[in-house]
């Protein structure tokens, strides 16, 4: 049996829309192989409830297909379905690692963020890769058609979780087709000012540079209590704000020791919008990992 770890993720970081994307110390899945002629899944943990077995309709399922290795897959979810967390690609990139130790692939890292991506292609529609690039690869990734770069990066930052859901394929919906002249320089800038942030583990860059006007603002609306929430964190000291991969979650930049304010902020103004929240707070972290 092989078992792989792999963390939760927070994709776009405003100005990186299907671009930009980062692991997270936690929460994480943890997904355990075995051969099989078939393949079969089990899915327990947070929210499993609301995700299938079946392998037509579970991202581990797409992986296996596509790595062609039947297996016996047991998901122990950490990171809750629908939560702008990456929750469905935390286990395609935990199973794509660990089916490509079960049957010796030899695929590279990088070979496997395509493949893992087929698991989001299976529920979101597209096969963006901006989560399972990090949840793989861990630190910062910039992931583009043809290929992927990684910057290691140490900043603290603050997701917070509403006890809401909000469908990627929905949230895609939003997006604007098209976007003006003047927004799409203010998010060039932004994207540079964000990757040098990331690169010097300066929060106030990074937080500078996660500012758009194009995606978020659209995205924003799905999620009651946003504007209070974004104006508590920034209140409590936090860099920047914005909304985390598909929403619902919201990610706040953190500069490390405002870190319990902001959290305590920002679930005190969903609460206060009538929203059960929970904060976690974290940093840039590793990804998948192999687990003993
Ligand atoms: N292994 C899996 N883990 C989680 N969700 C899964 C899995 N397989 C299929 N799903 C389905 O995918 C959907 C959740 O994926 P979705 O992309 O909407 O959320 P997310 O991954 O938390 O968000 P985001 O991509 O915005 O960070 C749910 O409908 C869920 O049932
Ligand atoms: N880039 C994707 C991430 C969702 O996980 C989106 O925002 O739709």
């Amino acid at each position: 049996m092989v078992r792989v770890r792999a963390p939760a993720t927070s994709a776009n970081l405003g100005s990186g829309f299907d671009v930009f994307g980062v692991a997270l110390d936690r929460p994480a899945d943890v997904v355990s192989v075995e051969r099989a002629a078939e393949t079969t899944i089990e899915v327990t943990g947070v929210g499993s409830q609301y995700i299938p077995e079946d392998p037509d309709a579970n991202t581990v399922g797409a992986v296996a297909q596509a790595l062609d290795a039947p297996a016996h897959i047991v998901i122990d979810k950490g990171v809750r379905p629908s939560s702008g967390l990456g929750s469905s690609a935390a286990s395609a990139a935990a199973a794509a690692v660990a089916l490509n130790e079960l049957y010796d692939c030899g695929y590279s890292r990088e070979d496997l963020v395509p493949i893992a991506a087929e698991g989001e292609a299976l529920v979101s529609g597209t096969a963006h890769t901006d989560n399972v690039a990090p949840a793989i690869l861990g630190g910062f990734t910039i992931a583009r058609a043809d290929g992927v770069t990684r910057v290691g990066a140490d900043v603290p930052m603050v997701v917070c979780l509403p006890e809401t859901a909000v469908s990627t394929r929905d949230a895609r919906d939003l997006v604007p087709e098209s976007a003006s002249l003047d927004a799409l320089v203010e998010t060039v800038g932004s994207a540079a000012t964000l990757t040098t942030g990331m690169h010097r583990g300066d929060p106030a860059l990074v937080g500078r540079g996660m500012e758009e006007s194009i995606v978020s603002p659209a995205r924003a609306k799905l999620i009651d209590g946003y504007d209070a929430v974004e104006t508590a964190a920034r209140e409590a000291g936090a860099t920047g704000v914005t909304v985390s991969g598909a929403g619902p979650g919201v990610l706040a930049v953190c500069r490390g020791d405002d870190q319990r304010d902001v959290a305590g902020a920002m679930v005190d103004a969903f609460e206060d919008s009538g929203v059960e929240a929970r904060a976690y707070r974290t940093r840039v972290g590793r990804g998948a990992c192999r687990l003993e």
